[in-house]
């Protein structure tokens, strides 16, 4: 096998390489065309075919994999406990920075997911439609501090999980508007009933915390499988910096945008607001916050300067 780098024995991940990666899998189909890969891709995350049919392929196969163990698994076990309970949806959730790529990786496993015959439904949810209203970050005057943990109403998030793991299928999701950079009052995201739920964010692996009602209790006590998009800092930074230049002349040009005082700035001044911000606000966020809960997925996919993936680290089985 093509492990990189060697593991140790106190190493619960397989180190595959990219070349590694692309071998597995060679049966399964590729059921998307260029076109659909360039609307799902996200802005400045430059996916294509080839990347889809190395990386996702093979990603869509492992997880299907899951899956089926797991709808073997309940059936095994509602036959043994003679119940008749229906099954609740997989889930799986995907965490990495901001301007990592999330996005794209979700809305990928999206479409590739649904396409398998096992799970026809596949619903998405990003986590932002848990964040505080700005008007609350302000009032806790931590609005400088939007995608931290104690920024997100981190009660109706697990309140959410909760319920779709008793096998409801919610209707009234927060949801929250990247242009306007707030939540959206009164607009609601409805979960269908699914097969499968992605629920994409920066927070997702985030640890266990004490709840009001003495609970040590965790979004992620009810993932079925978790993926963390990593990459060097120095990357990321640097794909969030041509990202918000490439904002510049298309969202910030929207007079409802949040950043729109920033659409008129020349491409150096643009440079500078948005190092500022990463500074300030994403990069220790990425330190402090996210990047420590990196060993708690199940697959970390890594990424090198040029969002191409480099390898793929899978926990053992
Ligand atoms: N200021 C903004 N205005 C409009 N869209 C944005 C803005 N910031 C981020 N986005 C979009 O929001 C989505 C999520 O971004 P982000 O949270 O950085 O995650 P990721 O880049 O890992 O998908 C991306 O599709 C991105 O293009
Ligand atoms: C909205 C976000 C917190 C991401 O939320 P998520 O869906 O990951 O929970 C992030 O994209 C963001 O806007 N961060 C604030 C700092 C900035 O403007 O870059």
């Amino acid at each position: 096998m093509t492990l990189h780098p060697a593991t140790t024995p106190l190493d619960p991940f397989l180190h595959l390489t990219r070349e590694h990666w692309d071998s597995l899998a060679q049966s399964t189909p590729l059921p998307l065309q260029t076109e659909e890969v360039a609307r799902l891709s996200s802005l400045g995350d430059p996916i294509d075919l080839e990347e889809v049919d190395t990386v996702y392929r093979p990603l869509s196969a492992l997880i299907q994999l899951h899956v089926e163990a797991a709808l073997r698994r309940h059936e095994n076990v509602t036959d043994f406990m003679k119940t008749t309970e229906p099954h609740t949806p997989f889930v799986i959730a995907i965490a990495g920075s901001v301007a990592v790529g999330k996005s794209s990786t979700a809305r990928l496993l999206q479409v590739l997911l649904e396409r398998w015959p096992s799970t026809p439904r596949v619903e998405l949810v990003t986590t932002d439609g848990f964040l505080l209203p700005n008007a609350v970050l302000e009032e806790r005057g931590i609005m400088h501090r939007k995608g931290f943990p104690d920024s997100y109403d981190r009660k109706a998030f697990i309140r959410f999980m909760r319920s779709i793991k008793a096998g409801f299928s919610p209707n009234d999701l927060p949801v929250y508007d990247h242009v306007v950079y707030d939540i959206v009052p009164g607009e609601k995201q409805v979960v269908r009933e699914c097969d499968i739920l992605i629920v994409e964010g920066l927070n997702v692996l985030q640890p266990p915390r004490l709840g009001g009602g003495g609970q040590l209790s965790a979004v992620s006590d009810y993932f079925d499988m978790s993926i963390y998009v990593d990459a060097d800092a120095d990357n990321i930074r640097e794909w969030y910096i041509r990202r918000f230049i490439k904002l510049q002349s298309t969202a910030f040009n929207d007079p409802n945008s949040y950043f729109a005082r920033y659409a008129d700035l020349t491409e150096d001044q643009a440079r500078d607001i948005a190092g500022t911000i990463w500074a300030s606000v994403n990069a220790p966020n990425l330190v402090d916050n996210i990047e420590p809960t990196k060993s708690r997925a199940t697959v970390i996919l890594r990424k090198g300067g040029d969002h191409r993936m480099e390898s793929v680290h899978v926990r053992k089985s």
